[in-house]
């Protein structure tokens, strides 16, 4: 078996001997540090016979294109440097060695890679990267490499399974033995299409080499996945299709939680051995689509990527179990890129769906192109602005997939593949995409395994200590029987050392003692045992003596880790206990927080119960206060409709009892005018006084003391002596008790008048009373010389008023009679309280009418007579 010592270390990693790999721990320059893609370039051997027409390699990193001279004369030429230039002499070992096997170990240390083979058609992409049953190509390689690497350090089947979260679940060895029992189970039902052989298909010849230099001290499982990307949809390879299903259902690819994309749902095979891998990959292979196209005979119509993922988780103190926290399990993964060819449909003379499928195939790696080259743009330095450009990954699948590459969680490696037969037109886009490629530069990952402060080497000890151990994976193979069988040898060689003590003694037979020789010789052999004895004896006691330091030293240092036990066991104690106190604390609070809840939820339903209430409330409100508006609009409306009836009315009772004044006015000023004219008349014949209207009231003081009004006396304003002293001023006016005896009166009262009850009561001896004067001959022929009319009312305060319109009637030429009004008198009353004396003297009035049996309403109509100048009784 071949040891492989890398020749490219990077500087993340340390190797010292057969110590593990130390990895130093994340620093921020790291984040910042960035490696290029690295691009090589193979180029596929043809006939020897047939020389290139345009490819030229110069050394083994640069490479010379040229393009023959037109007919025009003019040729063309460029050079290109890669990592390394593989020639078509160069096999697929080396090609492996130079670009797989450094990957190989950095996904044993924990770190991701991805390597894609870019070419025309027919340039060798799927021969390099899967090769054939005989030689090989980089994805077998990889298995026979890694298991080679791991064999030791297998963990248990099924210890690791798919968590369908691009992560892994961690098991104990019982569970991965559940697991591993229902699985033989399974197989045992539905036992697994392994691909027939071809015919004439050799065995497969394994890679035998070895990366040395691999943590020892974790477990390792490895996982594989294949898909194929067709049509920009993503199809799982080792999906088995049932019978009846034609096709399988496209994938998406998703993020995980970690920000590296991931096919969901994809088939993740567990494989415990290369052959096993390699049996997935046929399988896969032959669900490749594929179709023969000019260029190629087994042209590749999807571009297919193959996963290598493994996963890994150290091994607890004992260094016998995993252990099982997952978080300090480290999954690395290798892609493995087989990119379907581009080609000129002209060349590659395509139609139909071939041709459809060319399209689609140019599009993803165009695609692929312009990711790398914004990619490219945004890091180069002649991007002044510094504004990076959004790279389209999203565009196509194949790009998507491996964004989180693009964006640094692994390192990127590119093989352009070259058919040197191509012309220059084809060759040249490839060759300049792998040196833009070469350009881009992607940030540098850290292995993710942690350091749990464990010491290193548990395994080795265990493997030492227990000689009879089972090793893990003993049932996986034959190995363990046979290192098992190796270490009773050892045991045996060890008691058969300390057991020998020379050699045999020689044989003595009868007298052989007696013989000198024999004697001797005897005793020498003797002596040699006894001086092997005394060495052993030494040995023992020194390695007693050593045993004994040595369990001193262990002794004090059981002692130390006693007590440092002891110490750490009440630590441990104390923080149980603070454990066991923030666990009742949380508890607590929990409860706390839960009667919390629920008080906030009742308080919740409250709240919206007294929130309804409110709008009902507030609704009844607002209906309430639209009633009342409407109610207040019809009463206002009312009360002006009744305002306006009122003050229609009021104008129109007005307008009468204006109209009724103004008609009493000009009677009043008539007869007024006409007594004028009779005084002026009066005034002419001599002996007579000239008569001024005497106004005299009852409350008036001088009254008592009536003095005759002097004829030439200055005549007085009556309106502005109306409320001043009265003055009686005709003489021969007198009161009711004073009037002459003889004088006849014609008394023209009320029908029925209100009792005045008053002293003061006009005294007419002869005298004739009417109610009504419908005749004239009731003036005239009675003899009558005085007229006396009565009428009883109320002034503007309401207060009763009795008036007396005196008049002298005179007897005319013709048989007739002129009445002539020469004095008025006025009866007011007035209480000495203040009361209303017609309110009281009405109460007595009443009284007195229902004593005699009378009716008050009657009564009580004459007072609406008396008070407001109406009077419901007519006259006659
Ligand atoms: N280095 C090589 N040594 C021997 N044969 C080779 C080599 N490279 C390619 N070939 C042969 O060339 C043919 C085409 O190669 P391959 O199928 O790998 O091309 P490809 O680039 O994958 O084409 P496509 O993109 O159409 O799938 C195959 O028959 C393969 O065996």
């Amino acid at each position: 078996m071949n040891i492989f010592i890398p020749y490219a270390k990077t500087d993340t990693m340390k190797r010292v001997g057969n110590q593990p790999v130390k990895v130093q721990k994340k620093s921020k320059a790291d984040d910042e540090a960035r490696d290029p893609i690295q691009v090589y370039c193979r180029i596929r051997p043809v006939s020897s016979y047939v020389e290139s027409p345009c490819i030229k390699v110069v050394s083994d990193t640069e490479l010379q294109v040229y393009c023959p001279p037109d007919e025009r004369g003019i040729s063309k030429e460029g050079q290109f440097t890669y990592k390394k230039i593989f020639t078509d002499y160069e096999t697929q070992e080396v090609v492996f060695q130079d670009l797989g096997l450094p990957l190989i170990e950095q996904l044993l240390l924990g770190k991701s890679s991805l390597i894609f083979a870019y070419g025309i058609s027919g340039s060798g992409k799927s021969y390099t990267m899967t090769g054939n049953q005989e030689d090989g190509g980089i994805v077998g390689r990889c298995f026979d490499v890694i298991f080679n690497s791991i064999r030791d350090y297998q963990a248990r089947r099924f210890t690791f399974k798919p968590d369908k979260l691009n992560g892994f679940d961690v098991f104990s060895m019982e569970d991965a033995m559940i697991f591993k029992a229902e699985d033989f189970k399974n197989n045992v039902r539905n036992p697994p299409k392994t691909p027939k052989r071809k015919d004439g298909e050799t065995d497969r010849i394994p890679f035998d080499y070895k990366i040395i230099d691999i943590e020892q001290d974790v477990a390792y499982s490895v996982f594989i996945s294949y898909v194929e990307i067709y049509h920009n949809y993503v199809y799982d390879l080792l999906e088995d299709v049932s019978d009846g299903e034609i096709r399988r259902n496209s994938k998406i690819i998703r993020e995980d939680a970690t920000g590296n994309m991931y096919v969901h749902g994809v088939n993740e095979q567990e494989v415990y051995n290369a052959d096993e891998a390699f049996d997935w990959l046929k399988k896969g292979q032959l669900r490749k689509r594929t179709a023969p196209t000019f260029l190629n005979m087994d042209s590749s119509r999807s571009h297919t990527v193959f996963t290598i993922r493994v996963v890994q988780a150290p091994l607890d103190t004992d260094g016998v179990n995993i252990i099982q926290d997952k978080k300090y399990t480290v999954v690395s993964q290798l892609s493995l890129v087989d990119l379907a060819g581009s080609e000129r449909a002209g060349k590659a003379k395509t139609t139909g769906q071939r041709l459809q499928e060319a399209g689609e195939i140019n599009k993803s790696l165009s695609n692929l192109k312009q990711c790398l080259k914004i990619l490219y743009e945004n890091q180069s330095s002649s991007n002044l602005r510094n504004i990076a450009e959004k790279i389209p990954y999203r565009t196509s699948r194949l790009t998507h997939l491996f964004k989180s590459f693009f964006e640094g969680s692994g390192s990127i490696r590119m093989l352009i593949c070259i058919n040197p037969l191509s012309d220059y037109a084809e060759l040249l886009p490839v060759l300049q995409f792998g040196e833009m490629s070469g350009s881009v530069q992607v940030k540098r990952m850290t292995p993710l395994r942690m350091d749990l402060g464990l010491t290193p080497g548990r395994r080795k000890v265990v493997d030492i200590q227990s000689v009879n151990r089972i090793p893990c994976v003993l049932e996986e193979n034959t190995r363990g029987q046979m290192e098992k069988k190796k270490s009773y040898d050892v045991k045996e060689n060890c008691f058969s050392n300390y057991l020998n003590l020379g050699p045999p003694l020689p044989e003595l037979v009868g007298d052989d003692l007696l013989d000198e020789e024999k004697r001797q010789e005897l005793i020498i052999a003797l002596d040699q045992r006894i001086k092997k004895k005394d060495e052993l004896r030494e040995i023992l006691i020194n390695q007693s003596n050593d045993i004994r330091s040595q369990l001193v030293f262990l002794e004090t240092n059981f002692a130390g880790a006693k007590q440092e036990i002891n110490s750490l066991q009440i630590l441990r104690d104390q923080d149980t206990n603070k454990i066991k106190q923030y666990q009742n604390k949380a508890l607590l609070l929990e409860n706390e927080m839960v009667s919390l809840k629920r008080k906030l939820e009742s308080l919740d339903s409250e709240n919206k119960r007294l929130k309804s209430d409110l709008n009902a409330k507030e609704n009844m409100l607002n209906q309430v206060s639209v009633d009342k508006d409407l109610l207040k609009q019809k009463y206002n409306t009312k009360i002006v409709k009744k305002q306006e009836q009122l003050s229609r009315d009021f104008k129109d009772k007005w307008k009468i009892q204006e109209n009724e004044f103004e008609a009493k006015l000009q009677e009043k000023k008539r007869k007024l005018r006409h007594i004028k004219n009779i005084v002026e008349s009066t005034e002419s014949i001599p002996g007579h006084f000239s008569r001024r209207p005497v106004k005299r009231t009852l409350s008036d003081e001088s009254l008592n003391k009536l003095e005759p009004v002097v004829n030439d006396a200055k005549p007085t304003d009556f309106k502005a002596n109306e409320q001043s002293e009265t003055v009686l001023r005709h003489l021969r006016s007198r009161r009711s008790k004073s009037c002459d005896p003889h004088e006849r009166w014609i008394e023209h009262k009320p029908p029925v008048p209100t009792p005045l009850q008053t002293i003061m009561q006009p005294k007419m001896k002869k005298r004739k009373s009417v109610t009504k004067l419908t005749d004239a001959k009731t003036v005239s022929n009675n003899g009558a010389s005085k007229y006396c009319l009565l009428t009883q009312g109320s002034n503007e305060q309401g207060i009763p008023e009795a008036k007396l319109y005196k008049a002298d009637i005179i007897q005319t030429m013709g048989g007739g009679a002129q009445v002539v009004f020469n004095d008025v008198e006025t009866l007011k009353q007035d209480s000495p309280l203040g009361g209303s004396p017609v309110k009281s003297r009405i109460q007595a009035y009443n009284n007195e009418v229902r004593a005699h049996g009378g009716d008050t309403d009657d009564v009580q109509a004459k007072c609406y007579g008396i008070q407001g100048g109406y009077t419901p009784v007519s006259r006659k």
